[in-house]
This record gives structure tokens, sequence and C-alpha cells, in this order.
């Protein structure tokens, strides 16, 4: 009975959708106790003494075979009444990791064509993905799916950096009230033009430094716009100005040199793969030290803001400003002294939705609009075209303003068509769902987490024309006249959709669509003779590996950059 069991399973397992349903038992479940049981069933048929003469004459071989003989059947069944979406198998313990490149968005719109699958299932370590890669496959799980999809998957890293947090929690009554803060008070239209005067000094101060730096060194774009973006948000949130400044003393110094180190260790530790998220045995172990090194930036950031705090409630008495036009930690900080609230705002929670605050909304805009110039500087006949848009709009006589952006349409497409082939978070943040749903026909089950390859999506041959051409004119006329990008087309999602898209969309495309009017409009720009490098480098947002950098000269009369 036994050899008849084990013949019909190696017939089964013969047929690669077989192989995918067992393999998953041993590797993918991840049930380390059934593969040791396996292991100690083999070496005891390794260890039959000779003259026993195999399987048939041994009555524990013949039970452990018959007992693993329906187990199999078992997973058989199961496996094939659950229909996943088609993916690579994996191996044992690490799933299909080998198969990602340094840049998963792209490792993974390669498997989804060869599976020739919009909705693609993977395990990486023992963590079920699922990924969509085609505008269908997106709305249905941001769109029809968006309640089961809206939870985030526990990873370490933001559980350390950031508790209590928005981004990386759950939709729950806690994270809400927080979402509330962020949204009233840094994103809604009404905060957004109670701000707008920082917007428009900060980059005033950027044009002028560009003016005054020598005309024959080349202005690295990326350097000045992460000065300007910073001053924005840091002055929005914390009531403070850090980068750019001159005459300082030496705590100044040292308290700015804080910022900066601190800043950048943020996203490098969110960018960091941490094992132990997708091999839960592995958590027991700090491999890398990243563990710790997130521990003590958490106290790092705590320390920071605990000095920001006191001097903000020595300087002035709190709650007398307008909220719209005070600064987030001001509005936060009425908050945690109103009695009835205060329970509700801790020092913790201050601290992670200043910090959050600061880095959702940085990085982002800064690779967001180095992406634009860049692919603008590349591209003279754009380039020319959108300064005849400016001299038509604008004028020479005075400086563009916010105000001048709506009919700025060409300037709006090439900021779109950035957008397309550069999404700064091209995997989206990892999605996750708490219930099992059926998707496009597929079962997936709970606690999976969802990727949307928003990078595949955006260059796909079968939507856009021509996909790899910088060409804003498509968005300008023809079938893509009516696509934009907050969340309705599912065809270009740089902001995702739904219940998690991003809460800063307004805000963070006025940096953008501001900051290529503005540098566009006062300068000519001439590439170096190396061009430019367009190459992506790795991790959750996407840089390019080398900044934008090019000649300017200034293109307005005098008065304009000093008035
Ligand atoms: C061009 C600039 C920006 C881009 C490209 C961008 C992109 C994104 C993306 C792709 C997500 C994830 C959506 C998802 O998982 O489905 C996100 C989330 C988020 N963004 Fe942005 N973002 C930008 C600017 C900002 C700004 C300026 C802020 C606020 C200061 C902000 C705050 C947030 C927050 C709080 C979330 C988490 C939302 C949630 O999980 O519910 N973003 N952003």
């Amino acid at each position: 009975m036994p050899n008849t069991l084990l013949a019909t399973l190696i017939y089964l397992l013969g047929r690669s959708s077989m192989w995918k349903h067992c393999i998953s038992f041993f590797l993918i479940q991840g049930n380390l106790q059934r593969l040791g049981f396996v292991a100690r069933f083999a070496k005891s048929i390794v260890m039959v003494p000779a003259g026993y003469g195999g399987v048939s004459e041994f009555p524990f071989l013949k039970f452990a075979v018959a007992v693993l003989g329906v187990y199999f059947v078992a997973v058989l069944i199961r496996g094939a009444s659950r229909k996943l979406p088609p993916g690579p198998v994996g191996f044992p313990i690490i799933g299909s990791v080998h198969l990602l490149g340094p840049r998963s968005h792209v490792s993974l719109a390669q498997l989804a064509r060869k599976y020739g699958a919009p909705l693609m299932s993977l395990y990486l370590g023992q963590k079920l993905f699922v990924v969509a890669s085609s505008a269908e496959a997106a709305m249905e799980v941001l769109k029809k799916q968006d309640a089961v999809f809206c939870s985030r998957p526990p990873l370490r890293g933001f559980k350390v950096i950031f508790p209590h947090d928005v981004t990386f929690a759950d939709l729950t009554p806690e994270s809400n009230y927080l979402r509330k803060f962020i949204r009233l008070h840094l994103t809604t239209a009404r905060s957004i033009e109670a701000f707008q005067h920082i917007r428009v000094d900060e980059m005033l101060q950027m044009v002028r430094s560009i003016v005054a730096s020598p005309r024959d060194v080349v202005v690295n774009l990326r350097t000045s716009l992460e000065v300007m973006t910073a001053n924005v948000l840091t002055r929005s949130i914390i009531g403070k100005r850090f980068m750019g400044r001159t005459g300082l003393s030496e705590s100044e110094k040292k308290e700015i040199m804080e910022f900066i180190h601190i800043a950048a260790e943020i996203g490098e530790c969110l960018g960091a793969k941490n094992p132990g998220d997708l091999i839960p045995a592995l958590k027991l172990v700090d491999w890398n030290g990243l563990d710790q090194r997130m521990k003590n930036l958490r106290r790092k950031m705590a320390t920071f803001l605990a000095n920001i705090v006191r001097e903000r409630r020595e300087k002035s008495s709190l709650g007398t400003s307008n909220p719209p036009g005070k600064e987030m930690l001001g509005v936060l900080l009425d908050e945690m002294e109103n009695a009835a609230a205060g329970e509700k705002i801790t020092e913790d929670i201050l601290n992670t939705i200043i910090w959050e605050s600061f880095t959702a909304g940085m990085e982002t805009t800064v690779l967001a609009t180095d992406w634009t110039l860049a692919e603008v500087l590349r591209n003279p006949e754009v380039l020319q075209k959108c300064q005849a848009e400016l001299d038509a709009v604008v004028g020479r006589n005075r400086r563009a303003q916010e105000s001048d952006i709506p009919d700025l349409h060409y300037i709006k497409a090439v900021v779109k068509e950035s957008f397309r082939l550069h999404p700064v978070i091209p995997l989206l943040i990892p999605h996750y769902s708490h219930d099992p749903i059926k998707v496009l026909g597929y079962d997936i089950p709970a606690h999976t987490q969802l990727l949307i390859n928003v990078w595949a999506i955006g260059r796909d041959p079968k939507v856009w024309a021509d996909p790899l051409k910088f060409h804003p004119e498509r968005f300008l006329e023809g079938p893509h006249r009516e696509t934009e990008m907050f969340g309705k087309s599912f065809n270009l999602l740089p902001f995702g959709s739904g219940r998690r898209a991003c809460m800063g969309i307004t805000l963070g495309t006025l940096l953008v669509e501001a900051s290529v009017v503005v540098l566009l409009h006062s300068f000519d720009w001439i590439l170096p003779a190396e061009g430019i490098d367009m190459t992506e480098g790795q991790g959750l947002s996407v840089r390019k590996n080398v900044p934008a950098c090019a000649f300017a000269t200034p293109r307005l009369p005098p008065h304009v950059y000093a008035e």
C-alpha cells in the first residue's frame, strides 16, 4: 500500500502545480517542526539495517509513509481547493528572495511578465506576498477590496522608529486621531495656504543662492532642493529653519548637524532590509546591528525634539496664534496641555508624529523634483517648451508664483510624465490583509502582504504608447488627456489610492511643481560634458544614483531676483 501511495505521490509531484502545493507545505508554511519530522524520518530510512529489505518490510516505515502520504494528500486537496495567483515556487526558508535583484520593483516586473500574471503571488522568506502589476489588478485591490487591504504589515523597523504612528499603523481610532493632525495642520488646502509665505521665502532663498554661486561650477540640484524643502517642512512643522544659515553659534551648528544626521539615519534605517521581517526565526538575532541602531536612533530623535520643545515652551506662550498659521508642534503642545485631549497626545506620540511628518514629506518631494528636472535637462526640446510657456504665462519681469501653476499646462504634464516613469515609491508602502479574500478569481489568505508595482504599471506597453519615451504631450492630447495622478486613474499611481493613499498629495505636488517652475523660469541650464546619469538607486524610495547637476545662468533681469 505505501509503495502505491508513493508512486501516486511521485506522479502527482511530477506535475508542476502539484510541486508547488507540496513544496509550499514544507517551505512556505515554514513549519520547521514538520521539516524536522521529515529529516528524522529520512534518517530512519537511511539507517534501516541491511537484510530488512526496505520500506515494505519495516512496520514503522510503513506507518510513517502512510501518515506522510495522508498528509500530502491532505495538502494536495487543500492546495487544489485554494487557488493562489501564479508565481515562482521558491526554496525552503528563503522562498523567492534569491529572485529579487537590488531593485525589487524591476525584478518583480520581470517575474510578473514571465508568469503572465498581473496579480502574482510569491513567498519572500516565509511571508506570502501578492504583487499587482497592471492597472486592472491595482484597481481591484485598491478600490474594490480597499477595505480588506488597508492595513500595514508589522515591520520591525517601523515599529521601533515610529511607534504610535500613522503610516505603518493599521487604521485604528488612535492612528486616525493622529492622521487628523497631519491633515489639519499640514496638508489641507487651508493650512497649505497659511504656510504659503514660507514656501515663497524658501524658494527665493534657493534662487538667490544659485545666483550667487560661481557660473563655472555646476549646481547640484538635489542639494539646493534638500535645503529648500527641509526648511519649508521644519518651519511648518516645528517653526525652525535649520539649513543654509550663516553666522551660527557653535551650539546652533551642533543642533543643525544633529538634525541632518538624524534625518539621514531615519532614511537609512527604514530603507535597510530586516531579515526578521521575512523569516520570523531571525527576529531573535540582531544580524547586522540594525535593531540596536534603530533603538539608538529613536533615543536621539526623542532627545533632539525634547530640546526643541523646551525652547518652544520658553520662547512664547502657547495658544496665542491662529491654528492655520501655527506650526504643527505648537498645535500639538496646545493639545497636550488641554486637559480633555491631554490623555491622547503623549511625548512619545508627539515625537513620532513630528519626525514622521518630516520624513514622509522630505525625501519623496526632493527625489521627485530631482527626477523631473533631470528629465527636462536631458530633453532640450522639453526644456525649451517649458521656458516658452513660462515666458508666455509669467513673462520675465516678475517672479513666478504658485498662482501661475494652474495655467502652466505643459509643465504640469511634464511633472506627470516624470511621475509615470519615476514613481518615487515604486511598490508603494506594503499593504496587508487581516482576512482572507478572493481577488480576480484567486484566493488570497489572511496575513498576505500586498505590493502595487506602480513602476511597472507606468511602463506597461499595453497602456502607454512608446512607454520608455519621456513625452509629456501624451497628457495634453489623446487617450491620456484625462489621466490624473491622485488615485482615480489606476494606470498612474505615484501617490497610491484609496484609504492609504499619500496624505501629502496636494502639498507634495505643489512643492514639486513650484520648484520646477521657479528653477526653469529663473535660470538657463546647460548640462556638463558628461551629461546626466539616470540610473536608479535602491531602497523603499528610489533616488537617482547621481543627483542632477548643471550650469545655471540667470535669465531674468537682476531686479526680479532682488525683489
Ligand atoms: C512628491 C511627494 C510625495 C510622494 C511621491 C509621496 C508618495 C507617497 C506614497 C506612494 C505613499 C504610500 C501610499 C500607499 O501605501 O498606498 C505615501 C504615504 C504617505 N505620505 Fe506621501 N508622498 C509625497 C509627499 C508627502 C508629503 C509632503 C507628506 C506630508 C508632509 C506626505 C505624507 C504621507 C503620509 C502621512 C503617508 C502615509 C499614509 C497612510 O499610510 O495612511 N507625503 N506617500
